[in-house]
C-alpha cells in the first residue's frame, strides 16, 4: 500500500471543496479582468463544448464481465481539433476530465498550437489487469469514443500510466473501424506506427528548458543547483535526468511507492534503472527514505511537482523552501496554494507553459503523420527548444507588462487567443 494512504487527503480532495473544474473556473474568473473586451465571450471557456461518458464491458481473463467508466471531453475547438492525453486511474473522474481538458486548451493557446483542448480516462487501477486486459479494456473504450476522435476532430496521447503502446491499440482499432490506416488519430505513438522521435521524452525536455530560462531569470546556476521531484515516470523522470545531466543534483524524488532523499545528490541513471526494475523509487541504492510530508519541507532551488494535481495545497505550501517552482503536472498547485507561495516570493512556471513540451511534439507528430516525411531527433528537440523560449519569453512579457504571475500571464495570452477565435469565428450556423 502506498504511504500516502495513510496522509490526510488533500484539501482539494475534501468533500465541499471546488475540486478540479471549481479550480479550472477560478481560474478563469481571475484573469477575467485583463480580457478587455473579449471579456464579453468568457462564458465559452466556462463550459466544455461535450462531453461523453461511456460504460466499457469487458471480459476478464478469469471469465468474468467488468465493467469500467470513461470519459472523453472537448473542452474547446475553435482554434482547431480538440488534443489531449487519456489517463488511467483508479480516482479519474469526470470533473478531473473537464478540467484536464480546459487547461489543454489553456496550454495549446499559450504555446500558440493550433489545437483546442481535449482529454480522455478510464477509472480503473491499471496495475491490477493484465496486458490482455489492458488491450481489451483499450480498444473497446477507443470504440465507444470513436465517434468524436478523429484526427481532424479530436487526437489521444498518453497521460498518467498510459503509453506508446496504449497508442497503438486506440490507432489499431480506429483504423479498423474506419477501413483505413490512419495514423494521424493518435500521438505518442510507437516510431514503428508513425510516431515521432523525441515524444516519450519532450514533457521532460520541455520542463527542463522552461525550468533552465526560469533559474537564469532568477540567478540561478542549474550546475549545483539542488531540485526535489515529485512523480518519476514519464515527466519527473526525464526532467530529473536532463537536470542531473546539466550537473543539478536531484537531492529528493517522491512517487507513489515512496520518498528517497539524499542531500549529496541521487545517481538518477541507477535510480531510473531501480524504479524500472521494482517499479518505484522506495529502497533507491544510496538514499534515505523520508516520510511523504517531510519533502515538501526541503530546503531546495527547484521544486518540480510531476505527478497528479492538487498536490500543494494550504495544508503544505506555508512549509515550501524552494525558490522556484515547474509545474511538470498539470494542476499540481490549488489556488489557495498558489496565493500562499506568490505571497511568499516563489517563482512558479506554470504547468499550461511548463509541460506544454509533450503536446508541442505531438503537433510535430501530427504533422509529420498528415505529410508522411519523418524529421530527425535533433531537429525535434531543436524546434521544441526554440518554441518552449518563444513561449516562455511572450508570457514573460505579459507577466512584466501587467504585473502580474506567469500563471496569470499564460492565462491571459492563452485566453485571449481562444476567445478571439471564437469571435472571429461567429455564432450562427
Ligand atoms: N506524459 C505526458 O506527455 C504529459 C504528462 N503531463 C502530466 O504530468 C503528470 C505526470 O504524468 P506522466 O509522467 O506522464 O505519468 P506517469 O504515469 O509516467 O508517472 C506518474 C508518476 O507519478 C507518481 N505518482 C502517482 N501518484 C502519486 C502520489 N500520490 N504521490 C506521489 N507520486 C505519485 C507515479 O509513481 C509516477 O512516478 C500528470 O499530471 C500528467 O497529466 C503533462 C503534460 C504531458
Ligand atoms: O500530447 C498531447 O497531445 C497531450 C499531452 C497531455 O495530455 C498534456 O499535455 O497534458
Amino acid at each position: 500500500m502506498s504511504q500516502h494512504n495513510t496522509h490526510a487527503l488533500p484539501s482539494y480532495l475534501d468533500p465541499g471543496h471546488l475540486g478540479p473544474w471549481g479550480i479550472y473556473l477560478e481560474q478563469v474568473d481571475r484573469v477575467t479582468p485583463y480580457l478587455g473586451r473579449q471579456a464579453k465571450w468568457v462564458e465559452t471557456l466556462k463550459r466544455p463544448k461535450r462531453v461523453l461518458i461511456v460504460d466499457i464491458p469487458v471480459e476478464l481473463d478469469d471469465g468474468t464481465i467488468a465493467h469500467f467508466e470513461g470519459y472523453r471531453v472537448q473542452h474547446n475547438v475553435s482554434r482547431g481539433p480538440g488534443k489531449g492525453g487519456v489517463r488511467y486511474h483508479q480516482d479519474v473522474t469526470l470533473s478531473e476530465v473537464m478540467a484536464l481538458a480546459a487547461w489543454m486548451s489553456v496550454k495549446a493557446a499559450a504555446v500558440n498550437l493550433p489545437f483546442g483542448g481535449a482529454k480522455g480516462g478510464i477509472r480503473i487501477d491499471p496495475r491490477n489487469y493484465s496486458r490482455a486486459e489492458l488491450e481489451r479494456i483499450t480498444r473497446r473504450y477507443t470504440s465507444e469514443i470513436g465517434s468524436i476522435i478523429g484526427p481532424h476532430k479530436d487526437i489521444p496521447a498518453p497521460d498518467v500510466n498510459t503509453n506508446a503502446q496504449t497508442m497503438a491499440w486506440m490507432m489499431d482499432t480506429y483504423s479498423m473501424n474506419q477501413g483505413a490506416t490512419t495514423t494521424g488519430v493518435v500521438t505518442g505513438k510507437p516510431i514503428a506506427l508513425g510516431g515521432s522521435l523525441g515524444r516519450v521524452e519532450a514533457t521532460g525536455r520541455g520542463v527542463f528548458v522552461v525550468g533552465t530560462a526560469a533559474a537564469e531569470q532568477n540567478g540561478i546556476p542549474v550546475e549545483g543547483a539542488r531540485i526535489c521531484v515529485q512523480g518519476f515516470g514519464n515527466v519527473g523522470g526525464t526532467a530529473a535526468r536532463l537536470f542531473y545531466e546539466a550537473g543539478a543534483k536531484i537531492v529528493a524524488v517522491q512517487d507513489h511507492t515512496g520518498t528517497v532523499h539524499n542531500a549529496s545528490g541521487l545517481d538518477v541513471l541507477r535510480l531510473l534503472k531501480h524504479v524500472e526494475e521494482t517499479g518505484g523509487v522506495a529502497g533507491a541504492p544510496d538514499s534515505e527514505p523520508l516520510n511523504a510530508d517531510e519533502f515538501w519541507g526541503l530546503d531546495t532551488d527547484i521544486l518540480i511537482p510531476a505527478a497528479l494535481e492538487g498536490q500543494i495545497h494550504e495544508g503544505n505550501a506555508d512549509r515550501i523552501r524552494a525558490r522556484i517552482i515547474v509545474e511538470g503536472a498539470n494542476g499540481p498547485t490549488t489556488p489557495e496554494a498558489d496565493d500562499i507561495l506568490n505571497d511568499k516570493g516563489i517563482f512558479i512556471v506554470p504547468d499550461v507553459l511548463a509541460n506544454a513540451g509533450g503536446v508541442t511534439v505531438s503537433y510535430f507528430e501530427w504533422v509529420q503523420d498528415f505529410s508522411s516525411f519523418f524529421w530527425t531527433e535533433d531537429e525535434i528537440n531543436a524546434r521544441l527548444e526554440r518554441m518552449m523560449h518563444t513561449a516562455y519569453s511572450s508570457v514573460a512579457g505579459v507577466a512584466a507588462q501587467h504585473k502580474v504571475s506567469l500563471r496569470t500571464a499564460a492565462f491571459i495570452a492563452a485566453c485571449s487567443r481562444i476567445l478571439e477565435a471564437r469571435e472571429v469565428r461567429g455564432l450562427y450556423p
